[in-house]
């Protein structure tokens, strides 16, 4: 792969932000402290508040505003602006106040009485109030003590009264909301289902949050959200669903799962702009109503916010097939997550595990068996937040999902809101995508060929022969008779072996253990067994193989389970092999360190043609041709993971193989014949290859 470094390229965006340059600047104005608060903030200084989180030791005061803080990143002047779009910013500055109160309503006196005095009020996302513990602010720059009073139950029935006044019940997922503000109450239950743990979130519609994408939200296709929990992406695709009903004047369907983008209550929050919201009476009904809504209401787009079952993913992809731009967030933190999880793989395409003919994977410079797509992703393109104001684009999200089948680095790039009046972001492209999908093969296969594929490997499976080396002596692994197979895992996540393998069709075969003396096989990674020195230790007591894999990309677990269960014979592909120490198999790319020279690819497909096509089905010898000795390492290599033996036909210097059937304990006879068939002199027949040329 491409230095990629090199090919960092920044590049200021286009001039379509320049026109919402001001809606970007909007979005500052909900950070911004005025003085009347700072003043507040010295007086809490003196106080017994506290900054509880890490970032913040417990004994600091409260936080100073930073600069680094929200949108206050460095400025960068652009030549377009000028002082009116300053005024037209002020101008358009929504304090959030008035929401604000309705959520402080909620809280204790006490509580409300020492939150409001924080500078940072203005940037509040969550309350957090459990039974018996003291009152949490959580701000974006760490987590505060509110008080030193303990949380009752008094203090819990209270908000829960007023949540309930404005709202009813607690909806079947554990939420609420206070009618017509985007604050959503989430409520934690004892087992007797009584209420003692309440998260507030301060739920804001900030315009301009979605200029980042801008681009891709004019573009029309669908556009998949994920992040980390609490980074922003109800927020963004509100603002979306905004954009396109009154900017774009499309007709924009929400479907409002619990009420958080378009706000509680049955009018909907200003925030949405003129998109219409359908409610979800029950969480388990969201893709009912995902459906209901392309039927029954026209949309040219739906928004959703969290995709996570499989129906939902279902419908989803029903809905995009229908023709109507999809927004929707999902859970995970990237796309790498949302192939990993089997209910959310069809967002993706879904994938499959695919076995390639030899020449096709030779072609490809890739193992036998790899993970496909298998169809379109619901999804154009995705969108991975890393904070409010940092994200990665997949502008293509089909390209970006085969590069990480393939084991690949997948394109992306990186967007920045850098600045509040001039620069609102930046692309840094890590790797051009017209430049690696030059380098892709084409990576969906056609059913055709799938098929075509899948039953060469039927066959080869029949006669697969896999090397075989035994645990006892101490440099080689037997691939353990028993099934399944029992695996110790350092630092590879249980699931996603486990998930490859059932790709594979092979999760009857292999089975993840906590207990190592059950164990049959170590696999780790290369950063885990560097790190942690007891690794070897274990391995060495319990004599077991250590599977090393340098990263736990799709490419390399099929890689990996194949070979555990000794389907990928360690000699046919010597490169992918190394023994680093008495009992680690390191589990390497496919690509080749150097590329093999045309007469190696030709010594080895004289000895695979030999085997396939004369030792084993005929039982009978076949000489090859004489080939450099580092050729004929090679060749010995391929000979043995078939399990057959060879015997040199040629001098030392001059080395020259024959390859000999099994269970053949007959000596071969030298033989120098030119033809294609000859006798030896125990009366077997040694064929020569005859489309081979001398
Ligand atoms: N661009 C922004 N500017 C200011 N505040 C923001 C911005 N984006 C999000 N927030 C605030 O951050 C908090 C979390 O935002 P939001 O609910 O959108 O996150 P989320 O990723 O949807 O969270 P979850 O995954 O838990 O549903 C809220 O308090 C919200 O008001």
């Amino acid at each position: 792969m491409r230095a990629l470094n090199s090919r960092l390229a920044l590049i200021d965006i286009n001039s379509s932000w320049q026109a919402s340059r001001r809606l970007i600047s909007a979005t500052t104005t909900a950070f911004s402290s005025d003085s009347s608060s700072s003043s507040s903030f010295r007086r809490t200084r003196g106080g017994r508040q506290r900054i509880a989180s890490s970032k913040s030791p417990a004994s600091s005061p409260a936080p100073v505003r930073r600069p680094s803080d929200g949108f206050s990143f460095d400025v960068r002047s652009s030549p377009s602006a000028d002082s009116s779009n300053s005024a037209s910013i002020s101008s358009r500055k929504t304090p959030p106040t008035v929401e604000l109160d309705a959520f402080l309503e909620i809280l204790p006196p006490t509580t409300r009485k020492e939150l409001v005095k924080h500078e940072a009020i203005e940037e509040l996302i969550e309350v957090v109030m459990d039974l018996g513990r003291k009152p949490l602010a959580r701000f974006p720059f760490g987590d505060w003590v509110i008080s030193e009073q303990p949380v009752t139950h008094q203090d819990l029935k209270l908000a829960v009264s007023k949540v309930c006044v404005c709202v009813g019940d607690f909806s079947d997922d554990n939420r609420s909301g206070i009618d017509r503000s985007l604050h959503r109450i989430s409520a934690i239950r004892n087992r007797k289902l009584q209420v003692i743990g309440l998260t507030c979130r301060v739920g804001r519609a900030v315009s301009g949050s979605a200029e980042i994408i801008r681009d891709l939200i004019e573009g029309g296709g669908s556009i998949l959200v994920i992040g980390s929990p609490g980074v922003g992406k109800t927020t963004l695709i509100r603002e979306i669903a905004r954009m396109l009903a009154d900017e774009h004047r499309k007709r924009v369907v929400i479907v409002d799962t619990s009420n958080e983008i378009g706000g509680d209550g049955d009018v909907p929050h200003s925030g949405i702009g003129r998109a219409r919201r359908m409610q979800v009476p029950n969480v388990n009904l969201q893709h009912d109503v995902m459906i209901e809504a392309v039927e029954n209401h026209m949309p040219e787009t739906i928004i959703i916010d969290e995709i996570g079952t499989e129906l939902e993913a279902l419908a989803a992809s029903t809905i995009a097939q229908r023709g109507v731009q999809l927004v929707a967030t999902a859970h995970g933190m990237t796309i790498d997550n949302i192939i990993k999880n089997p209910s959310l793989q069809i967002l993706i395409g879904g994938i499959e595990s695919v076995t390639l003919g030899d020449e096709e994977a030779r072609k490809r410079k890739v193992q036998k068996t790899i993970l496909e797509r298998k169809g379109p992703p619901t999804f154009t393109c995705a969108v991975e937040m890393i904070s409010r104001t940092e994200c990665r684009v997949h502008q293509r999200l089909d390209v970006t999902v085969d590069a990480i089948l393939a084991g690949k680095s997948a394109p992306f790039e990186i967007r920045q809101i850098r600045g509040e009046d001039d620069v609102p972001h930046k692309l840094v492209t890590p790797i051009p995508l017209e430049t690696l999908e030059e380098e892709q093969p084409a990576p969906l296969l056609n059913r055709d060929f799938v098929s075509e594929v899948l039953s060469d490997d039927e066959d080869e499976d029949e006669d697969f022969l896999p090397i075989r080396y035994s645990k006892a002596s101490s440099n080689t692994y037997t691939s353990p008779r028993s099934s399944p197979v029992h695996v110790y895992t350092y630092n590879v996540l249980e699931a996603d072996l486990l998930q490859v393998a059932e790709v594979m069709g092979l999760d009857d075969e292999i089975e993840v253990t906590d207990d190592v003396g059950e164990a049959d096989v170590i696999l780790a990674s290369s950063s885990e067994l560097k790190q942690n020195s007891s690794i070897r230790r274990v391995a060495k007591l319990h004599k077991l193989p250590i599977f090393v894999i340098k990263s736990t990309t799709m490419a390399q677990m099929v890689k990996a389970v194949r070979m555990i269960l000794g389907r990928e014979s360690f000699g046919s592909n010597p490169k992918t092999i190394e023994k680093s120490s008495v009992d680690d198999i390191e589990i390497k790319d496919d690509a080749p360190e150097s590329k093999p020279s045309l007469e190696e690819l030709d010594a080895l497909e004289e000895v695979r043609l030999a085997i396939e096509y004369i030792v084993i089905p005929g039982g009978e010898p076949v000489e090859l041709l004489p080939r450099r000795s580092d050729i004929i390492v090679r060749q010995l290599e391929l000979v043995e993971s078939y399990q057959l033996t060879v015997e040199n036909l040629g001098t030392h210097l001059n080395p020259r193989l024959q390859i000999l059937p099994r269970r053949s304990t007959k000596k071969m006879l030298p033989s120098s014949s030119s033809k294609n068939a000859t006798d030896d002199s125990m009366g077997n027949t040694v064929t020569r290859l005859p489309f081979l040329k001398d």
